[in-house]
């Protein structure tokens, strides 16, 4: 059966990468019969302008329907002006809370042709393969109260919460350890548990639900020292499994050991494996509509779609091949260029990647 993708390119560089993740939908629909329909809606500042908010109800009515989202990135300058209720981060983080989307996987892998790219020595970071999960839905992101007020001295204050239950602990918990299983059994949380009674809640929930997976190694990290060991030490990790807002940091920086936040996919998860797909990384201002954007992070978040929500390993692995023989055929987007490389616009990468899956079943 025909299976529907909501595509919600956003705002920034976000429509100019996603394109290129259709062109590869397209070719894989062509040359390999896949049959996916895919329907297009405004969200963030895109939707802001037209609609006068960045999460119109049709859009979330068509993430809703869809049996899958892909979507590129929202936010900027443009818009930071507006008040917080209608900037274009609150149509993203407002579609994550809607669709429940509690389980972020943001996987970060260091290809061998891009070593030279990484910000570390090769000695330390070569065959890098590190998978984040980052809880996404609750935390100091949405916990209430939140907002601004003057204080007593007359004083402005703003102030948010960080609150987590036991429920929404344990089940990301499980989530984590479940991907441990599947792969090296090592499980890091990344926790404050020294300093915050609600990451001690977090540890305490983490070790009870580690008493059912007796085969996963489970460490504890503080989050300062985990961001210190990512850059001095990265393949000490395996599986890391951490809150909101410190996995929206250590994400983006692992992104720099992979050679660049333009390589990092990410696929968020409700509890019955229903996805958005998004790369890690924002709308660029500084780089938006000059095509150059790298649009690897945003062709792998479809590949990622097509292997948790769609279950076609064959098709997700295609993709992640075309994606390797066009870094070893030489394309660079300048934010991982190095010497000796071909140097190549959005459009080129998105083209080399497509021309490589094209040949991949002319092989076959
Ligand atoms: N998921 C999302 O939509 C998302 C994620 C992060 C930030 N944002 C928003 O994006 C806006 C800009 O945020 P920021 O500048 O802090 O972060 P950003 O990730 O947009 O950019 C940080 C730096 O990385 C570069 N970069 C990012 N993606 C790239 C790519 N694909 N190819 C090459 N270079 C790339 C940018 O040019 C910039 O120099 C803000 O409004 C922020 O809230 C959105
Ligand atoms: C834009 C912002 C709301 C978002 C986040 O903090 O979750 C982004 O940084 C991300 O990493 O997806
Ligand atoms: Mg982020």
């Amino acid at each position: 059966m025909t299976k529907k993708i909501a595509v919600l390119p956003g705002d920034g560089i976000g429509p100019e990468i996603v394109a290129e993740a259709l062109k590869v939908l397209d070719c894989l629909k062509q040359d390999f019969g896949l049959e996916i329909e895919t329907e297009q809606a405004l969200i963030g500042g895109a939707a802001y302008d037209v609609k006068g908010t960045p999460l119109p109800e049709e859009t979330l009515a068509l993430a809703k329907a869809a049996d899958s989202v892909l979507l590129g990135a929202v936010g900027g300058p443009k818009w930071e002006p507006l008040d917080y209720s209608v900037r274009p981060e609150r149509g993203l983080l407002g579609i994550r809370a809607e669709l429940e989307l509690f389980a972020n996987l943001r996987p970060a892998i260091l290809y061998p042709q891009l070593v030279a790219a990484s910000t570390l020595k090769p000695e330390v970071v070569s065959g890098l393969d590190i998978m984040i999960i980052r809880e996404l839905t609750g935390g100091i992101y949405f916990g209430r109260p939140r907002g601004r007020r003057i204080n007593e001295n007359g004083e402005r204050e703003g102030f948010n919460t960080l609150i987590y239950n036991e429920s929404e602990i344990r089940r990301i918990a499980h989530v984590a350890f479940q991907i441990a299983q599947k792969r090296n059994r090592k499980l890091c949380s990344v926790d404050k548990a020294n300093v915050l009674e609600c990451t001690e809640l977090w540890r305490e929930i983490v070790v009870e639900v580690g008493c059912e997976y007796p085969d996963v190694e489970l460490s504890h990290m503080y989050v300062d020292n985990a961001s210190m060991q990512l850059v001095r030490a990265p393949k000490q990790f395996d599986v890391m499994l951490t809150d909101n807002m410190f996995g929206d940091i250590l994400s983006d920086c692992a992104a720099m050991l992979t050679g660049s936040i333009g390589m990092l996919p990410s696929a968020s998860l409700d509890k019955n494996g229903k996805g958005m797909y998004e790369p890690i990384h924002g709308s660029a201002p500084d780089i938006a509509g000059r095509s150059i954007a790298n649009p690897i992070a945003t062709v792998l978040s479809l590949a990622m779609l097509l292997r948790y929500s769609f279950g076609d390993a064959g098709s997700a692995d295609r993709i992640e091949k075309a994606v390797i023989t066009a870094l070893d055929a030489g394309y660079r987007t300048a934010d991982i260029y190095s010497e000796g490389m071909t140097k190549v616009g959005t459009a080129e990468m998105g083209d080399a990647i497509v021309s490589a899956l094209r040949s991949s079943n002319h092989l076959s």
